[in-house]
C-alpha cells in the first residue's frame, strides 16, 4: 500500500475529520447573549423554507444556534454543523495531484427563479475546510518544517488575522480541492456557535463530473514556488502568485513533475504559448482496485463521523482513473499576458511578470474590497526581506532561491569609473527608499487588514489598497532599475577593460582599471 501511495496511486494518508481540532486553545464556549436569534417563521405545508434566504442570520454569515433557533428541527441552517455537504468524487488529475470532482449539480442560485438583484443566497455550500486549528506561528513554524520534509502539497490556509488551519494531518475532503485562476468555487467565512469557520461555496452552476476549484491567492500558505496548472486563460502562473509574501520569499523545487520545475517558467508571450489543459493517461487498472485510506480521530466523536463519512452524501468517496476532467469556466488559449502601455520596458524581462501580478493584483484586490464576500477572505501576508537561503532537504532534494539578492555595494566598488559606482549607488539608496516606504505603509495598512480580518466584515479602504499597489511597483521599478545599470555599467567596464588591456600590452602602460575577478 505504501508503495502505491508513493506511486501516487493512491491519495497520502491523512485523519479524517468532519470538525476542526483545536489545538492550541479550546472551541470557544457561545455565551447565551451572543446567540443571534432570527424571527423566520416556516411554512408548516413548505418545511423547507425555514430559516431560508432571507433568514436574519443566513444574510449575515452565522448560523442558527439548535435550541433557540424559531424553526426548530426544520431549521435549513445549520449546514455546517450537520455536514450539508454536496456530493463529491476524489480523483487522480493529470499533473495536479489528486483533486475533487462534483458528483451532483452543484447550483449557485438557491432559486434559480429569482433574480440577480433579489436572490439573497448566492452559492451553493460544498464542503467545510476542515483541519487542526493553529497559530499564526505554528502555522509559519509547521509550513517551514512541511518544507524540509520535502512535503510539496500545501494544506494550510488562513483562517483570521491570528489563526490558520492546517488540513496536513487532519482534514475533510476539502483539503482535495486544487486551485484554478478562473475557479468555480470560493471559500467563505461563517461563524458556527461562535466559532469561525471556512466553507467552500460554488461560484457558479457546476455540472456533475466538474472540477471543484477555488483561487489559492489570498490563502496561500505555501513557501515553494508552485507551476500553476490550471490552464485559465488568466492564469498567473504560480500558486499564490498574488500574496505579498510570495513575491520575496520563494523559490522553486527541482523535481521532474510540471509543478516544480525550475526550467520553462512560464512567461506566455503569445497565446499559442499559453498554458494547455492535460490529459490523464493512468493505467486506470491499478486505479479502480484501489480503496481509499481514511484514518478516523478517535478522540473526535468517531463513530458517528465514521458513519457519516461512509454513509451520507460524502459516502461517494469514489477513486476514479481521470482522463479528461473538464474545469467548470476555463476558456482555453484566450487570452495572454497584458502588459500595460506605461510598463512596457519590463516586457521579456521576469519583471513583465512581476508587473503583470502587480496590476493583476491590483484589479483582484479592488474587486474583492468591493465585493463584501470576497472580502471576508482578503488578507494580504507580509514578509520583509528575505533570508532564505540555498539549502537541501531531507530528501536530499536542493531547493532554489529564485531572488537572488545582488550587493550592488560591492558590485559598484569594483569599477573603476566614478559615474557608474554613483549611478549604481543612486540606485541602491532609491531601492532601500522605495522598500522602507513600502515596510512603512505595511504598518499603515496592518490595523485595518487584521481588524477585517477578527470581524469578517470590515473592508480595507480602496484607497490604502491603491497606496500598496502603487508603492509595490515603485519598488518594482527601483529594482528594475538597479539591475539594469548594475547590466550596463558592468559590461562597458567589461569592454573598456578589454580595449585598455590590449592598448596596455602595446604601450606597456598601467591604466588603473580594476577589474571584476571577483564578481
Ligand atoms: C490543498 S492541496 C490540493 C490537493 C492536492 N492536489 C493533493 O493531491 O493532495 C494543494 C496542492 O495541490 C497542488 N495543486 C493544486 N492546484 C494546483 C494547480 N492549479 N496547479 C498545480 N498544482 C496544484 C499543489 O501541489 C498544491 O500545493
Amino acid at each position: 500500500m505504501q508503495e502505491e501511495q508513493a506511486e501516487g496511486l493512491l491519495p497520502p494518508q491523512y485523519i479524517h475529520i468532519e470538525q476542526n481540532d483545536f489545538l492550541y486553545r479550546k472551541h470557544k464556549k457561545q455565551k447565551e447573549e451572543d446567540i443571534a436569534t432570527c424571527l423566520c417563521k416556516y411554512n408548516a405545508d413548505d418545511p423547507d423554507t425555514a430559516c431560508g434566504e432571507r433568514c436574519l442570520n443566513v444574510l449575515t454569515s452565522t448560523e442558527c444556534t439548535p435550541e433557540y433557533c424559531p424553526c426548530g428541527t426544520y431549521c435549513k441552517n445549520q449546514k455546517f454543523q450537520k455536514c450539508e455537504y454536496a456530493k463529491l468524487k476524489l480523483v487522480k488529475t493529470e499533473g495536479r495531484g489528486w483533486g475533487l470532482l462534483a458528483d451532483e449539480n452543484i447550483k449557485v442560485k438557491s432559486d434559480p427563479t429569482l433574480s440577480d438583484a433579489t436572490a439573497l443566497w448566492e452559492g451553493q455550500f460544498i464542503i467545510e475546510y476542515c483541519g487542526e486549528v493553529i497559530s499564526r506561528k505554528e502555522a509559519r513554524r509547521r509550513s517551514h518544517t512541511y518544507e524540509l520534509q520535502g512535503l510539496k502539497d500545501a494544506f494550510i490556509i488562513t483562517l483570521n488575522a491570528y489563526e490558520s488551519i492546517d488540513a496536513t494531518r487532519k482534514g475533510s475532503l476539502a483539503r482535495f480541492i486544487n486551485h484554478s485562476c478562473q475557479p468555480n468555487c470560493e471559500t467563505r467565512k461563517w461563524t458556527v456557535l461562535g466559532e469561525v469557520r471556512v466553507g467552500i461555496f460554488s461560484k457558479q452552476d457546476t455540472p456533475v463530473g466538474a472540477e471543484l476549484a477555488y483561487d489559492y491567492n489570498f490563502e496561500w500558505f505555501g513557501g515553494a514556488k508552485v507551476r500553476c496548472l490550471c490552464s485559465a486563460a488568466s492564469c498567473s502562473g504560480f500558486l499564490g502568485a498574488k500574496s505579498r509574501g510570495f513575491q520575496e520569499d520563494t523559490y522553486l523545487w527541482e523535481d521532474d513533475d510540471d509543478r516544480y520545475s525550475v526550467e520553462n517558467i512560464p512567461l506566455y508571450d503569445s497565446e499559442e504559448d499559453g498554458p494547455k489543459i492535460l490529459k490523464a493517461s493512468g493505467d486506470s487498472s491499478k486505479i479502480e482496485s484501489s480503496t481509499m485510506i481514511i484514518k478516523h480521530d478517535h478522540s473526535l466523536k468517531t463513530n458517528a463521523i465514521a458513519e457519516h463519512v461512509l454513509s451520507s452524501q460524502s459516502s461517494a468517496l469514489v477513486i476514479e482513473p481521470l482522463d479528461s476532467i473538464p474545469m467548470e469556466g476555463v476558456v482555453m488559449n484566450e487570452g495572454k499576458i497584458e502588459v500595460s502601455g506605461e510598463m512596457k520596458v519590463y516586457q521579456s524581462d521576469t519583471n513583465a511578470t512581476r508587473a503583470h501580478q502587480a496590476f493583476a493584483q491590483k484589479k483582484t484586490m479592488v474587486s474583492r474590497i468591493r465585493s463584501n464576500s470576497a472580502c471576508r477572505n482578503y488578507y494580504i501576508q507580509w514578509s520583509p526581506m528575505s533570508n532564505k537561503k540555498s539549502a537541501n532537504y531531507a530528501n536530499g532534494k536542493s531547493k532554489h532561491v529564485a531572488q537572488k539578492q545582488v550587493d550592488a555595494a560591492f558590485v559598484a566598488q569594483l569599477l573603476a569609473s566614478k559615474e557608474a559606482r554613483d549611478e549604481i549607488n543612486d540606485c541602491e539608496e532609491k531601492k532601500k527608499e522605495a522598500t522602507y516606504k513600502l515596510d512603512m505603509l505595511y504598518n499603515e495598512i496592518r490595523p485595518a487588514i487584521e481588524e477585517h480580518e477578527k470581524d469578517s466584515q470590515e473592508s480595507v479602504s480602496t484607497s490604502l489598497a491603491e497606496k500598496w499597489i502603487e508603492a509595490s511597483c515603485a519598488k518594482l521599478k527601483a529594482e528594475f532599475d538597479l539591475y539594469a545599470s548594475i547590466i550596463k555599467n558592468v559590461t562597458s567596464a567589461q569592454e573598456r577593460a578589454g580595449e585598455k588591456t590590449n592598448h596596455a600590452e602595446r604601450v606597456g602602460d598601467e591604466n588603473g582599471m580594476k577589474y571584476l575577478t571577483n564578481y
